[in-house]
């Protein structure tokens, strides 16, 4: 079962193609939508809501065309939009409670459903006061709610984390979650940073310059790999502990590799370790014990998302006369850079 099908969807601007014939199918649970700024996912949520054209290709939204079924979507679809939209002099609750009635509730519906929602993303308090004067994430919980306020079947959340510090990040991601967890709300959200989905989502599309690039379980995308990741302590004995470690394992035919990437939180003190067999993990303990040094981590590495944009070639579209900064897609490194302190 799907809940979102594209086939060979298209969106061309007059000097930029936003969407370029993509073909992907989303099925229950929370789904990242991830790309660099400029790759398509505000223009595939708007061809999703029946609100703009496709050029070419077709797309239905729980089981609905979109070309022809727009309004009948959105009655059972949540929208929350990436820019700023909230009317400062109205309070969360007058603004949810016009939402909600715009949505086809009648009025004490729309009264009750308010507060309920309100209270889940945890407005209840402030829920009277105007909104010019919340913070950007009390904003962003305003926004989430609306797009709850009907109970829809499913909710498009488009850069739903923008503009929040870490913190506001991690509770914003942990309500997204709890949509689907306590309510049974599917969940389409869009992302730039990639560490942020493989935490929350189930599975995760990847799209740059408006094509699929990849489409996978988030289990797939972090699936376990041969390497072991060993850190050890220094000791008097041995001032460069990982040093000697690795000289000891090599010594016992074991493969190891240093990190040398910088990549990682103290990646110089990491020896990435090939496990052929189960002996190497006792090799790796007996080593450590007979050369006196603590073990601090032994871990099996699992791949990260951001990986994807490293082993895949990338197809760049050829910059148009004419384009802006903003209309030009960015290179997935750009995905990359920005997402590696979060994603590591
Ligand atoms: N109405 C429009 N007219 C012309 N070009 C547009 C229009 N809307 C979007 N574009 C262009 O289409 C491309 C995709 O834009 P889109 O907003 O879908 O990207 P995005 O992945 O959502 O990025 P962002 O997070 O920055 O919004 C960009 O190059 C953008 O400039």
């Amino acid at each position: 079962m799907t809940v979102i099908a594209t086939e060979s969807l298209s969106k061309r601007f007059p000097r930029v193609t936003a969407l370029d014939r993509l073909t992907v199918g989303i099925t229950p649970g929370v789904t990242g939508l991830v790309g660099a700024n400029g790759a398509g996912k505000s223009t595939l949520i708007k061809i999703l809501l029946g609100l703009s054209p496709a050029s070419e290709g077709s797309a239905s939204v729980l089981g609905m065309d979109v070309s022809t079924q727009g309004s009948a979507i959105r009655e059972r679809v949540g929208y929350m939009p990436e820019h700023d939209c909230l009317p400062p002099d109205v309070s969360a609750t007058e603004f949810v409670v016009h939402m909600a009635r715009m949505s086809g509730l009648p009025p004490t519906a729309a009264r009750e459903r308010t507060a309920d929602t309100l209270r889940h993303v945890g407005l209840y308090e402030e829920r009277y006061r105007p909104m010019g004067g919340y913070s950007t994430g009390m904003k962003q919980r305003v926004k989430l709610a609306q797009a709850l306020v009907h109970d829809p079947h499913l909710v498009l959340l488009d850069e739903p984390t923008n503009g929040l510090d870490p913190v506001g990040r991690d509770d914003m991601l942990a309500l997204i979650r709890r949509v689907h967890t306590d309510f049974g709300i599917s969940v389409l959200v869009t992302s730039h940073l990639l560490g942020e989905l493989e935490r929350t989502c189930d599975h995760v599309v990847v799209i740059d310059g408006g094509k699929l690039l990849r489409s996978s379980s988030t289990a797939d995308f972090t699936q376990r790999t041969a390497a072991l990741a060993v850190e050890v302590t220094d000791t008097d004995r041995h001032p460069d502990g990982t040093a000697a470690l690795r000289t000891a394992l090599e010594g016992a035919g074991v493969t190891v590799h240093a990190d040398e990437s910088g990549a990682a939180p103290g990646a110089g003190r990491l020896l990435y370790i090939t496990v052929t067999e189960d002996s190497v993990y006792d090799a790796v303990r007996d080593a450590a014990a007979e050369l006196g040094l603590g073990l601090v981590r032994m871990e099996q590495r699992r791949h990260q998302i951001a990986e994807v944009f490293t082993q895949q070639p990338h197809e760049s579209r050829s910059p148009e006369p004419g384009d802006s900064e903003h209309q030009r897609p960015q290179e997935p490194a750009q995905v990359r850079e920005r997402s590696s302190a979060d994603v590591v």
